[in-house]
């Protein structure tokens, strides 16, 4: 939120949070190929939203109002901020593609700020729900290793020391803590099976004709657990990303495939991966993670789980 539009107020933050969710959640459950009947037969979209079976419409014009609520209030609430003067205490992308907008009565002012405002929203909602899930499966796996943990303090204790917090730019001196962000974008593989995509042209692959208009999932996942690229794919091991105690760029890693291919592959990448081992260090640098312990006192068994069906 303070990345796209330099919010910091928490209850401000809370509403837009909330319809992000619910537009992602929503987005989400409309690529389930067949998820409506209007997609196989497409005459349906005629039914008025009454009719027995248009369940559909009210479910998008639901999903519309959402997404509107999404795009708008936070992008016109910069857009009041920075005509008052106040552009928070930090850099936003809503800031600087405000401050760069055409005049007003230009005549590609329209444009250009429905450009800014679509750009802000989808970096919001296509980072939010991806890295926070991250990032929960960061704290999981450190809980669930602590001999893992353990290193890479001591690698941050060593490197940085007690007298400040690490910044994005240690990363070249931090090794072991960026192994762990590496595998824990491989092991988790936050899209199982990416984005949906179609193909405008008749294919073929592999022997196997793909007609136009296909629907058609990158299995992720499995590309990041093939046991012929690495080795116990299951298992979380930092250490397959290193060679002689440093980054071994041989090895595939997320980019290699969790962020999707092609001319689509995701745009945030560079962003998450920067945004996950500044987290990764922080954490590591501050706290100890360790699981929860029920009434006994003893570790009670954590279970990595999410809402969303697509995004693990
Ligand atoms: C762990 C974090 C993330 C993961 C795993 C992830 C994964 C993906 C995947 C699999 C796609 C679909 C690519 C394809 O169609 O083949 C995608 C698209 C996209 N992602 Fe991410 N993403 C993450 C974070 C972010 C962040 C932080 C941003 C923005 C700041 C972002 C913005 C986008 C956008 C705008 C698209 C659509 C690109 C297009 O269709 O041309 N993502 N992402």
């Amino acid at each position: 939120m303070r990345v796209a539009y330099g919010f910091d107020d928490i209850s401000r933050n809370e509403t837009l949070i909330h319809n992000a969710e619910a537009l992602i959640l929503g987005f989400f459950e409309a690529v389930v190929p067949g998820r409506f009947l209007v997609n196989i037969s497409p005459s349906l979209r005629h039914v008025p939203s009454w009719f027995p079976g248009a369940g559909f419409k009210r479910f998008f014009s639901d999903l519309s109002h959402i997404s509107f609520e999404t795009l708008y209030p936070p992008f016109e609430g910069a857009k009041h901020d920075i005509a008052n003067g106040k552009k928070g205490n930090y850099p936003s992308m809503a800031a600087s593609l405000i401050d760069n907008l055409p005049e007003d009565g230009d005549l590609n002012r329209v444009e250009q700020e429905n450009i800014a405002r679509n750009v802000c929203g989808v970096a919001y909602v296509g980072g939010a729900e991806t890295t926070v899930s991250l990032a929960l499966a960061l704290l999981y796996v450190l809980a669930s290793y602590p001999d893992v943990q353990g290193k890479a303090q001591a690698e941050i204790d060593s490197v940085i020391g007690p007298d400040r917090l690490p910044v994005v730019t240690d990363i070249r001196d931090l090794p072991y803590v960026h192994a762990i962000v590496k595998e824990v974008g491989r092991w988790f593989t936050v899209l199982p099976l990416g984005v949906p995509h179609s193909n405008s042209e008749d294919d073929e692959y592999d022997g196997f004709f793909i007609p136009k208009g296909t629907i058609i999932f990158q299995n992720n996942w499995a590309m990041m657990h093939n046991p012929d690229v690495f080795d116990k794919p299951f298992d979380f091991i930092p250490e397959r990303y290193l060679k002689d105690g440093q980054i071994d760029p041989s090895v595939p890693d997320a980019e290699a495939a969790a962020f999707g291919h092609g001319r689509r592959i995701c745009p945030g990448r560079h962003f998450s991966n920067d945004a996950l081992f500044f987290m990764a260090a922080s954490f590591l640098a501050t706290y100890t993670i360790t699981a929860p312990e029920n009434e006994e006192g003893n570790i009670a068994p954590m279970k990595l789980e999410s809402r969303n069906p697509s995004v693990k």
